[in-house]
């Protein structure tokens, strides 16, 4: 059998003991007192009954340093008494300690043995042997006692007071001393046995002791970390039994069911701890029974496991638990409340348009998908319709960014009203909205919601205090005539929304083939656009105007074109549109006013008399804050005077941001540039504010002149315009002649220009130049006939005159 570690230690010197050990074995060599006290007491009383019964003097003076001894190591106790051995003393202090005890010990056993040598030696009676003898005996069997806890100084005790009364009985001589002796010299080992054997068993005793209170003192500290563990988890955290009792449980799993600290005591069932919970009201529309049901089985000899609970107040706990092997099971208990809803609120915004809540374009792909994959199953029939805001992008730049969103935050509202709770409304960002319309068959099914598109959107929305108007364009195609997948019927419906605002905004157009090929048109033309600049594939054309009463030409009008490589000339209706969505028109725009003042300027220089030209700025190019630089440069460097650069713009480039516009025109104006606006009466046509704005001329449109002679309407607004224009004091310009009826009506009621394909059509530069020569030529032609003929009458009436 292999020595305990007490053992072995039992046999090693000091060094090896362990402090606290060595420590509490020094201190008991001073416990008790008493019987210390008595032991010497009797040791010295004796030896002084031997002194006075011998009245010898080498006795007495030895029992004198005997009692002086005895008194000092009174001291001694009484001095550690006063200050014993702390616990956790330095080591040091304790050798002190331990070492003055030796000393006394030593010090009293050697003078004792001394004593009884002396006894033997110089008394010659036996009766003072005896006495010296049960003194010494006496006081060895209590020191051995007391000393064993350190046998070193127990057997020096031993040795210093036995071997001297063997030997002193030696010395006396004869049979009966001689025995003695020997019998002595047992004692004396017995005596040395007995105190190793002491010391070894109250060394191993204390080392396990030690050992035991050390384990405690570990055993309390690891408590007390794993109590300070428990309490600060930021799960709640509670342990069953097999029997599904509750062993141990923290106070972070009553803070999550919002109960007092210390409800959950060990020893209750779940069923309990459940009736607790509901008591708080933590789950309104379930029973404890119901929830201990859930729990129970899962608890007791479950496998690991993860669930979820929906508590009051929204929260959601997370509780995991694993099984342990004496059956029972570990509970963790988690709020992940947060947790939760930021992982729901990242799958909303993925899904969802942030501003105004609805789907985006990945849900509403999904939910197409979806759509579509239902169809196929039973043939069915569907709509996607494309809603595209006219002229946002100017409300967007002109009112700013939060107007902006507000209104469409607004417009998203209007927009889910007109649809089923079968159908859906998506913001695919921007200005566009497109919705999946479940239950429509047939297009008239689908004009009624474009309908009530139309008319919710037109309704006037005031944003940050300010009136908007704003109209849709809508584009529509049908599963599954228009596309099979969700992909081509959202780029068909896309497509048709885009001939929609091509054929004037504010309409509905249903996918056709036409419209596919103008949408592949489109694209090519987006494709070529941007580098149509730098590759100087833009011209100007140029129409005249004629004065309506004289018959002489009043300025002309710049149109751009674009001779496109594949496609030939492109007329502006087809690519200014484009180039307004993507800003592009701001440097085509620059490079027209340029072009065309510099054009003017080389007519002069040909010898034409000087022709006022007419550029057309567009929204985006309006609301651009380098345009007056712009107007600037190209009047600069072309050196065309300003009052023969006349610039054409809309009512709703004007109307729409006030603020802008009027200090812009009116900077203008005070630069002579002449001012004009542009198709009058299809927008707002207020004459309140025609009257503030600096403006030179209103152009009617020519969808009004078209059907002047046949529309009582057109001829009402035409006729309103003229009277407005004389009312005002402006030049009125008739748009779209083509006939000299129309000319003759527009005569009639005094309106001052007219431009039309009746004059010419718009012709390029040098066309242009030749048309103008040869019309002033063949004016003056008529001018001079006129005047022959005039000649003639007078001379056929003077002649008639003489006859
Ligand atoms: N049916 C018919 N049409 C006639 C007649 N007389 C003239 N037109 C056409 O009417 C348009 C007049 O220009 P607009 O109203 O300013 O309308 C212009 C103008 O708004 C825009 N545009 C043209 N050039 C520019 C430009 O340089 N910058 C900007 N921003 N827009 C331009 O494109 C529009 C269309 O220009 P165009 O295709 O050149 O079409 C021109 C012209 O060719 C006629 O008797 N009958």
């Amino acid at each position: 059998m292999r020595p305990s570690g007490a053992w072995r230690l039992a046999r090693r010197g000091t060094a090896a003991l362990p402090a606290d050990v060595h420590a509490e074995l020094v201190a008991a060599l001073f416990t008790p007192v008493p019987s210390l006290v008595l032991g010497w007491s009797c040791t010295v009383l004796i030896a002084v009954v031997v002194s006075l019964r011998t009245d010898n003097l080498v006795l007495t003076a030895i029992t004198t340093g005997l009692a002086a001894i005895a008194v000092a190591r009174l001291v001694l106790v009484l001095s550690y008494r006063r200050h014993p051995i702390a616990r956790g003393a330095e080591a040091a202090t304790v050798r002190r300690w331990e070492r003055l005890w030796a000393l006394g010990a030593c010090a009293f056993a050697g003078v004792l043995g001394l004593l009884c040598l002396a006894a033997f030696v110089e008394v010659d009676d036996p009766v003072t042997h005896l006495l010296v003898d049960a003194a010494t005996i006496g006081y060895i069997a209590g020191a051995t006692a007391r000393n064993s806890v350190r046998p070193r100084v127990a057997i020096a005790q031993t040795v210093l007071t036995l071997l001297p009364i063997a030997a002193g009985a030696l010395w006396r001589g004869g049979v009966a001393y001689q025995i003695f002796a020997v019998v002595t010299l047992l004692y004396t080992l017995a005596a040395v046995e007995l105190a190793v054997t002491l010391g070894r068993r109250s060394l191993r005793h204390r080392l396990a002791h030690g050992e035991k209170a050390a384990l405690a003192r570990s055993l309390a500290a690891q408590n007390m970390r794993f109590e300070a563990a428990l309490s600060n988890m930021s799960h709640g955290l509670c342990m069953f039994d097999r029997r599904g009792r509750l062993v141990v449980s923290n106070r972070r799993l009553c803070e999550i069911y919002g109960l007092p600290s210390g409800s959950f005591r060990p020893g209750m069932s779940v069923r309990d701890m459940l009736v607790r919970s509901v008591e708080a009201g933590n789950h309104p529309d379930r029973s404890a029974a119901e929830l201990a049901e859930f729990f129970e089985g899962r608890l007791v000899g479950g496998m690991p496991s993860c669930s979820k609970m929906e508590i009051a107040g929204g929260r959601t706990i997370q509780l995991s638990q694993w099984p342990i092997e004496d059956g029972g099971a570990v509970v963790l208990f988690e709020d992940v409340t947060e947790r939760e809803q930021a992982v729901a609120r990242a799958e909303w915004l993925a899904t969802h348009d942030d501003m105004t809540g609805l789907p985006n374009r990945t849900l509403f792909g999904r939910t197409l998908d979806d759509a579509v994959a239902a169809a196929r199953g039973d043939g069915g029939r569907f709509a996607v319709m494309f809603i595209d805001l006219d002229r946002f992008k100017f409300i967007n730049d002109s009112l700013g960014h939060a107007a902006g969103d507000l209104l469409l935050k607004e417009v998203a509202v209007r927009l889910a009203r007109c649809v089923g709770a079968d159908d859906v409304v998506s913001r695919l960002g921007g200005d566009e909205f497109v919705m999946l319309l479940r239950g429509v068959h047939e297009a008239e099914d689908v004009a009624v919601v474009a309908r009530a598109v139309l008319a919710a959107v037109a309704e006037p929305i005031v944003v940050l205090g300010q009136e908007c108007s704003v109209t849709a364009s809508i584009g529509v195609a049908f599963h599954p005539t228009d596309g099979h997948d969700a992909e081509t019927l959202t780029r068909n419906a896309d497509a048709a929304m885009y001939m929609a605002k091509d054929e004037g905004r504010s309409c509905v157009r249903v996918f056709s083939p036409v419209i596919e090929r103008r949408s592949f048109e489109r694209l090519v033309l987006e494709a070529g656009l941007r580098g149509a600049l730098e590759r100087d594939e833009l011209v100007l054309h140029y129409q005249p105007k004629r004065r309506i009463a004289t018959g002489d030409i009043s300025g002309v009008e710049a149109l751009v074109r674009w001779r496109h490589p594949a496609l030939g000339l492109v007329s502006p209706a087809r690519f200014v549109p484009l180039a307004e969505e993507t800003g592009l028109i701001v440097p085509i725009g620059r490079w027209v006013l340029a072009t065309a003042c510099a054009q003017a300027v080389a007519w002069q220089r040909q010898g034409l008399a000087p022709l006022r030209v007419a550029v057309n700025l567009s929204p985006r190019q309006f609301a651009d804050e380098t345009l007056l630089a712009d107007i600037e440069a190209a009047l600069a460097g072309s050196g065309l005077p300003p009052d023969l650069l006349e610039l054409e713009i809309t009512e709703s480039m004007v109307v729409e941001n006030l603020g802008h516009t009027l200090p812009l025109l009116t900077a203008l104006r005070e630069r002579g540039v002449h001012l004009a606006i542009d198709d009058f009466g299809t927008g707002y046509s207020s004459m309140a504010l025609v009257k503030q704005f600096p403006v030179d001329t209103i152009k009617i449109d020519r969808s009004f002149i078209r059907d002047v002679l046949s529309n009582p309407e057109d001829t009402a607004i035409a006729e309103a315009v003229l009277a407005l224009g004389k009312a005002l004091d402006l030049t009125i310009v008739a748009e779209g002649v083509e006939t000299a009826a129309q000319e003759a009506f527009l005569r009639e009621r005094g309106c001052d220009e007219m431009q039309g394909y009746l004059f010419s059509r718009p012709l390029p530069p040098d066309e242009m130049a030749a048309f103008v020569t040869d019309y002033e030529l063949s004016r003056l032609k008529v001018l001079a006939a006129g005047q022959e003929g005039t000649r003639n009458r007078r001379g056929r009436t003077r002649r008639a005159g003489k006859a």
